[in-house]
């Protein structure tokens, strides 16, 4: 089953609660949550005290995706602010496999990000310890930029590394209605969009999104 993660960042902050509840009545289920440092992206979002604050206000899964440089030093306090799953990038963390231990160690699901020219074979000794991989389609740190075509076929080759395992396979970085299909035709099976789903009708946005495998 195709699931939409739509990105906060595409969010209008001034309505934030708004924004979510609508959400909610869409039947969405996952929230994602970009954190930024400033250091590891050009770009400042968030901390795990916003996270606190916005989660009494919705039963959404909170997906954290830290663009966090050394993530290690903020994952307890992500996850005691209630992310559901926490992903990480491969390339901010010098111990990857113990980072995946932190995050596991306080209860929440692990992921593992991955800048579009990381290859996928890096993920080859982690598979059985994570839960999510997201492949990025775009380089982090911006919403409403222009998908990186040759991702499609980086999709395919990790799909069929995790093949055997329980893992979501998540994309993120202008996903709108042409490269949404592309991205399910290779193997995605959650699809994070942030300026597609917030510009203009968000239902009409996530039905397009979906296109055929419409819930
Ligand atoms: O991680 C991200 C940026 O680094 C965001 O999740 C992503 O940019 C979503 O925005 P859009 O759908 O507009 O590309
Ligand atoms: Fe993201």
């Amino acid at each position: 089953m195709i699931k939409i993660a739509p990105s906060i960042l595409g969010a209008d902050f001034g309505n934030l609660e708004r924004e979510i509840k609508e959400l909610e009545e869409l039947n969405i289920e996952i929230l994602h949550l970009d954190m930024m440092d400033g250091n590891f992206v050009p770009n400042i979002t968030f901390g795990p005290d916003q996270i606190k604050n916005l989660r009494p206000k919705s039963k959404m899964i909170f997906d954290v995706h830290m663009m966090v440089q050394d993530p290690d030093r903020f994952i307890p306090r992500i996850a005691e602010a209630g992310a559901d799953i926490i992903t990480i990038h491969q390339e901010a963390t010098t111990h990857l496999h113990r980072s995946i231990q932190l995050i596991k160690s306080t209860g929440v699901k692990a992921g593992v990000v991955l800048n579009p020219a990381t290859p996928p074979e890096t993920l080859q000794y982690i598979l059985e310890d994570i839960h999510m991989v997201l492949l990025m389609t775009v380089n982090p740190g911006y919403g409403g930029q222009k998908f990186i075509p040759v991702m499609t076929e980086k999709i395919a080759k990790t799909r069929e590394m995790i093949s055997s395992y329980p893992i979501d396979l998540q994309v993120d970085g202008g996903i709108n209605d042409v490269t949404a299909k592309q991205c399910i035709e290779a193997g995605a099976n959650i699809l994070v969009a942030g300026s597609y789903v917030f510009n203009g009708d968000k239902k009409e946005n996530i039905r397009k999104l979906l296109g055929e495998n419409e819930r």
